[in-house]
């Protein structure tokens, strides 16, 4: 569980986040949407402790951020996994190198043998065995994206933290890893935290949705009460979409 408190960050004197209290629940897919510069990408960072708030508090498991030892922040940053956009993995890296990666920078080198059997076992849980040797560029974005998770819950982690998770993808592809973090996330107790432009993604996995709107947060829900609310600035947002339009008007027709 993550919880924030009064959190403020700003920039050159603007004030970005104003004041945000919000609980990210351990063993959800807890997603945060808004516009462009709404302030998501500020508070994730917040978060990962790459940016420093002026004000407010940042409790993971109950303990404040600003508490933490240096020890403790280490230990911390070990309990994160990050899904990048993009994926973000090393082109010249075999799957295999990639996964490995954390698990090289996390623990001693001695582990090899452990490290693989790690490295081969969330490998086979992504469904991709028999990929380990080859590169990034000889698989699918789908695939690709898989190894992403991989990495990210190869050090076991608490909290998971995914950027646009399934950008680039499909729709059918975008469902299917969706579908694949939220089943990690249960799979594993994770706090897990996306940030999402998807509204496919808000109508499948939106376990808990907070909705940002510049720099307050304007609203929050889960995806059955999404559809429901008359709350202005979250139609207008949500019903921008048109797939979001015609299920409101199923819902309300009774289908
Ligand atoms: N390091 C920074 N220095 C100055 N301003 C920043 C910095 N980081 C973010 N901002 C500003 O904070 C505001 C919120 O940015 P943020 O990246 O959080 O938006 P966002 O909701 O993630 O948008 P998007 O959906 O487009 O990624 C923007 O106006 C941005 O220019």
């Amino acid at each position: 569980m993550i919880e924030i408190e009064n959190l403020h960050k700003g920039f050159g004197g603007e004030e970005i986040l104003k004041g945000i209290n919000y609980t990210f629940d351990k063993s959800k897919t807890n997603l945060i949407i808004g516009g462009s510069g709404s302030g998501k990408s500020v508070l994730l960072k917040c978060m990962l402790g790459l940016l420093t708030p002026e004000k407010g508090v940042i409790k993971y498991d109950g303990k404040p951020y600003s508490e933490f030892t240096e020890d403790e922040k280490k230990d911390l940053s070990k309990q994160i996994g990050m899904i990048f956009q993009g994926g973000a993995l090393f082109d010249s890296m075999t799957v295999e190198e990639n996964v490995m990666f954390p698990l090289r920078m996390f623990t001693h080198r001695k582990k090899k043998k452990e490290n693989l059997e790690r490295v081969k076992e969330v490998l086979k849980r992504v469904n991709l065995e028999g990929s380990e040797k080859k590169l990034p560029s000889e698989i699918s974005g789908g695939m690709q994206k898989r190894v992403s998770i991989a990495r990210a819950i190869v050090n076991r982690p608490k909290y998971l933290f995914c950027d646009e998770p399934n950008s680039g993808l499909d729709p059918k592809t975008a469902t299917v890893i969706d579908n694949l973090i939220q089943e990690i996330t249960h799979e594993y107790d994770i706090t897990t935290i996306i940030i999402t432009h998807d509204m496919n993604s808000v109508l499948e996995i939106g376990e808990k949705i907070a909705f940002l709107k510049d720099g307050v947060l304007a609203w929050k829900g889960d995806k059955s009460e999404i559809f429901k609310t008359d709350d202005e600035t979250v139609v207008d947002f949500v019903y921008s979409s048109n797939l979001f339009q015609k299920v409101r008007d199923a819902q309300r027709q009774g289908l």
